[in-house]
């Protein structure tokens, strides 16, 4: 699909999940291209008077809800918030999703458990029929990386150390990545239990039970699933 086509569905899905902010809400502010259109939307929606106080998954986010206009307080200050809006880089037709293309997954993984709902955005491309086409996302500590990524080859996840233009990728938490190769695992509730059951793994990208509604762009429509 073109790119724009892409960006037209993302761009559909953000201002879909919007429709689902109210007056006085703390909303999670997700991580990536398919949020960045939602926090636009939102800073327009508050310039607008939509009063609303946003806590935001990643620095990244933090820096454009700021540009937009979006009051922020951070997650210590309000404990729960009442509806988070996210990407993902894959769904599965049960809404579980690989996260954590972007690097934010420890902090998104934060909200999503601490958010009385969860709305999750994408593109038609992120739907798959299994999950593990993306790479796993894992967020580990630096202290420890060579005996994980050790662990990880025995368990045949082929790890791969996640790096950028400045070497290794660094998070938010000032943490490392490695993302791994899941395609032959069935049981992922398991897989993750083990993953996190490594020392020094401090979060996966896996989140299989936090979507409440997940909103797709399709072409140019919004299809709508929720989770039973
Ligand atoms: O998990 C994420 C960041 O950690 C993003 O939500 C995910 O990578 C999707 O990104 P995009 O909206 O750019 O496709």
């Amino acid at each position: 699909m073109k790119i724009e086509n892409v960006n037209n569905e993302k761009k559909l899905a953000a201002l879909e999940a919007v429709k689902y902010v109210q007056n006085g809400m703390i909303v999670g502010l997700g991580t990536g291209s398919t949020s960045a259109y939602m926090i636009e939307k939102l800073g327009e929606e508050v310039s607008n008077g939509l009063d609303i106080q946003g806590v935001p998954s990643s620095e990244r986010s933090a820096a454009l809800a700021e540009e937009y206009g979006i009051p922020l307080v951070s997650l210590n200050e309000v404990v729960e918030l009442d509806i988070t809006i996210d990407g993902a880089d894959e769904f599965d037709p049960g809404l579980q999703l690989i996260k954590g293309g972007g690097g934010a997954l420890l902090r998104e993984k934060i909200l999503a458990h601490n958010s009385k709902m969860n709305i999750i955005i994408a593109d038609s491309g992120k739907a798959v029929s299994k999950l593990g086409k993306f790479k796993l996302p894992i967020e580990i500590i630096p202290f420890a990386a060579n005996s994980i990524i050790a662990e990880l080859h025995k368990m045949g996840l082929k790890p791969e150390l996640r790096k950028n233009r400045e070497g290794e990728f660094r998070t938010d938490e000032n943490n490392l990545i490695v993302d791994v190769d899941i395609w032959d695992h069935e049981d992922l509730t398991q897989l993750n239990l083990d993953l996190l059951n490594i020392p020094g793994v401090v979060e996966t990208g896996l989140f299989l039970k936090t979507t409440d509604i997940l909103i797709m762009g399709k072409d140019k429509e919004v299809v709508t699933y929720k989770s039973q």
